[in-house]
């Protein structure tokens, strides 16, 4: 296998622009450290997102909700040290921009400060268009968010598909049309269906970045662990798993125990 446009030396938010213009699908994953966002740049992602899905991968808390701005910018900062390539995307925590454009302008300056990211993601529409408005005045990429919206899951109660009702369909077309229109550089779709996030890709000429929204958006994107099956736990339908290394390292580690127990390790040649 090899990596995917080698004559690109560091994607930019043209970079993915000119992939949807040429119809060239757009690859994408999460990464939350240093070690991790190494193998995902030089395996070819185009664009790394530093989710504040780290509240449940990372940390272990059951909502995207409790992570902070700080917590965000930690794990955003080793993302960066680690990636060569791929363009740097990372979420806007609950609480850092929602009702309020001016604290929603600080938080956004502080993540391209203090990490070194490229572009911040929201999520939202019509409801965080002023927030949205200041960021980008200030020179920040902003990639929106739109359809299951993770950071207000205690106003649905549930994670299931999003805008199958026509009046919901018709908000998230307007939302996405506004969000190209204030000058966001593209717009995930989460979790709604496949024949909406067509409707939607094809109107936009910014490019869609899909997560259970179906094919075709112009670009995908899983969390990391979920795709490596390092987390077993989490298994929608809209998952793709690509390995298992939950079973890989488990046999490792168990395998370690019992050289340790027998005495096995370390040998001769692994002592001075
Ligand atoms: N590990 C992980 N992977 C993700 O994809 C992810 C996160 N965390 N945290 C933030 C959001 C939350 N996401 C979610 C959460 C739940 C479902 C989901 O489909 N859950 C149930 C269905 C629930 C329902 O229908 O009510 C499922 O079994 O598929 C999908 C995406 C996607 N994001
Ligand atoms: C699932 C993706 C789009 C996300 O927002 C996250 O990982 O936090
Ligand atoms: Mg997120």
């Amino acid at each position: 296998m090899s990596v995917h446009n080698p004559d690109i030396k560091r994607v930019t938010t043209h970079t993915i622009q000119e992939l949807k213009n040429k119809g060239e699908k757009i690859s994408a994953l999460t990464a939350y450290d240093y070690s991790m966002a190494r193998v995902v740049d030089a395996a070819g992602v185009e664009l790394i997102l530093v989710g504040d899905s780290a509240s449940n991968v990372m940390a272990g808390h059951e909502t995207t909700l409790p992570i902070t701005l700080d917590q965000m910018i930690y794990h955003a900062s080793s993302v960066v040290r680690g990636v060569k390539r791929a363009l740097v995307v990372v979420d806007l925590p609950f609480g850092s921009y929602q009702g309020n454009s001016s604290e929603a302008l600080r938080s956004a300056i502080r993540i391209m400060k203090e990490s070194g990211a490229h572009a911040v993601k929201m999520e939202g529409g019509q409801e965080i268009r002023e927030s949205i408005v200041r960021i980008l005045s200030a020179g920040v990429p902003v990639m929106g968010h739109l359809g299951l919206t993770p950071q207000s899951i205690y106003k649905f109660g549930t994670y299931a598909v999003r805008a199958k009702e026509e009046a919901e369909a018709q908000k998230l077309i307007d939302d996405a049309n506004m969000l190209q229109d204030i000058g966001c550089f593209g717009v995930v779709l989460e979790k709604i269906p496949a024949a909406l996030t067509k409707t939607v890709s094809q109107n936009l000429t910014i490019p869609t970045i899909g997560i259970g929204a179906g094919p075709d958006a112009d670009g995908q994107i899983l969390v990391i662990h979920d795709m490596l099956g390092i987390n077993n736990a989490f298994k929608p339908r809209f998952l793709r798993q690509y390995a298992d290394l939950h079973t890989i390292m488990t046999e490792a580690i168990a395998h370690y125990v019992d050289d340790v127990k027998a005495n096995d390790f370390p040998n001769e040649k692994e002592a001075y």
